[in-house]
């Protein structure tokens, strides 16, 4: 084990580009909300929640995921949850996080826009007031519902646009591949945001290529099945296409058998923009740094993929210049000494 390699991952300055605000309520937090909201639960205990988190596939996750996000009703939950994550990514030296949402798991149980976009985006106020740290909001597109249902929700949220950098797609990739959301995804450009999608994940490389080709995308989540199409990866190397991994999530929903197999390294090394995130961690087993310390554990992992990795995380974020700048050389001063 190298010692000295994780102490560099755990204290040097990152970005988090791929967490799941929803993925990150913890079974404790879980269970304190059903008791606060009345909101009965399939569990007897918090034992019972994570003894089920012995998932085969993404919808394995996915049925629990949206099971456990019911407990959400108030502004003051959506908050408790998000500062719950933010205490934790700063605890690992996050300086910036870019959030996903998934409004349609809200709304469909009759909770207002106002009271989840509020909730969050208090946490994340309080969070640059209290450490500086930087952080916006990606609203998701749950894709195995419609392209008609997507519309409606872009039209719930745009009295709340201020708050929102950056629209994704996620929720069930197979079967639902991009093409599905070719014209939403249109109009969000034209709106001016920022744009990315959960693709080759479990679903085929084909479904990387038509993110980009037809959604246009600025991100590819995970991404990691690139590595079955040579021409695709190495048009995503010259594209500087970011691609937003998440190990240990990888390993939990077996895209992977075991850390040791994990691609995310021969794709560093073949010049991919690749960053490293949680996605779930409540669900998967650890925040920033446990998804570091892991990969720094089973892969040969060396001191300036570190750098690359920390580096890449902020020159895929979603923020101006200045900023990037500015991160960009904490970085490179951390790695300097
Ligand atoms: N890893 C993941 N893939 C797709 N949708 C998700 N929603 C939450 N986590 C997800
Ligand atoms: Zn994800």
């Amino acid at each position: 084990m190298n010692a000295a390699l994780i102490d560099v991952v755990k204290n040097m300055p990152k970005a988090e580009l791929h967490i799941h605000i929803e993925g990150s309520l913890e079974p404790e937090l879980i269970f304190a909300l059903a008791q606060r909201n009345g909101v009965a639960l399939s569990y007897t205990s918090i034992e019972a929640l994570r003894a089920a988190y012995a998932f085969t596939d993404l919808q394995s996750f996915l049925d629990i995921y949206y099971a456990g996000a019911s407990v959400l009703l108030t502004e003051q939950d959506f908050y408790d949850m998000t500062w719950a994550y933010l205490e934790r990514a700063h605890a690992d030296n996050v300086l910036h996080t870019e959030l996903f949402f998934d409004p349609q798991t809200h709304t469909a149980r009759g909770v207002e826009f106002g009271v989840f976009v509020s909730g969050i985006q208090r946490a994340l106020k309080d969070a640059y007031t209290k450490w500086s740290m930087t952080g916006g909001l990606i609203m998701c597109f749950l894709r195995h519902l419609s392209e008609e249902e997507a519309f409606l929700t872009l039209e719930q949220a745009l009295p709340y646009r201020e708050h929102i950098i950056g629209i994704g797609l996620d929720s069930s990739e197979r079967g639902h591949p991009p093409e599905k959301f070719v014209r939403v995804f249109a109009r969000c450009k034209e709106l001016g945001f920022h744009l990315v999608a959960h693709a080759g994940e479990e679903g085929p490389p084909a479904y990387i290529e038509t993110a980009l080709d037809l959604l246009r995308v600025e991100r590819i989540d995970h991404g990691v099945r690139c590595i079955e199409d040579p021409i695709l990866m190495r048009r995503l190397a010259h594209e500087t296409m970011p691609l937003t991994v998440c190990p240990l999530s990888n390993i939990k929903l077996c895209v992977f058998e075991k850390m040791s197999q994990h691609n995310l390294l021969t794709l560093l090394d073949a010049g991919l923009v690749i960053t490293v995130n949680s996605d779930d961690p409540a669900y998967f087993g650890g925040y920033m740094n446990d998804n570091f310390v892991a990969i720094v554990e089973a892969l040969p992992v060396q001191r300036h993929h570190a750098q690359q990795l920390a580096r890449n995380s902020f020159t895929a974020a979603f923020i101006d210049t200045d900023l990037k700048q500015k991160y960009l050389a904490q970085v490179d001063a951390f790695f300097a000494n």
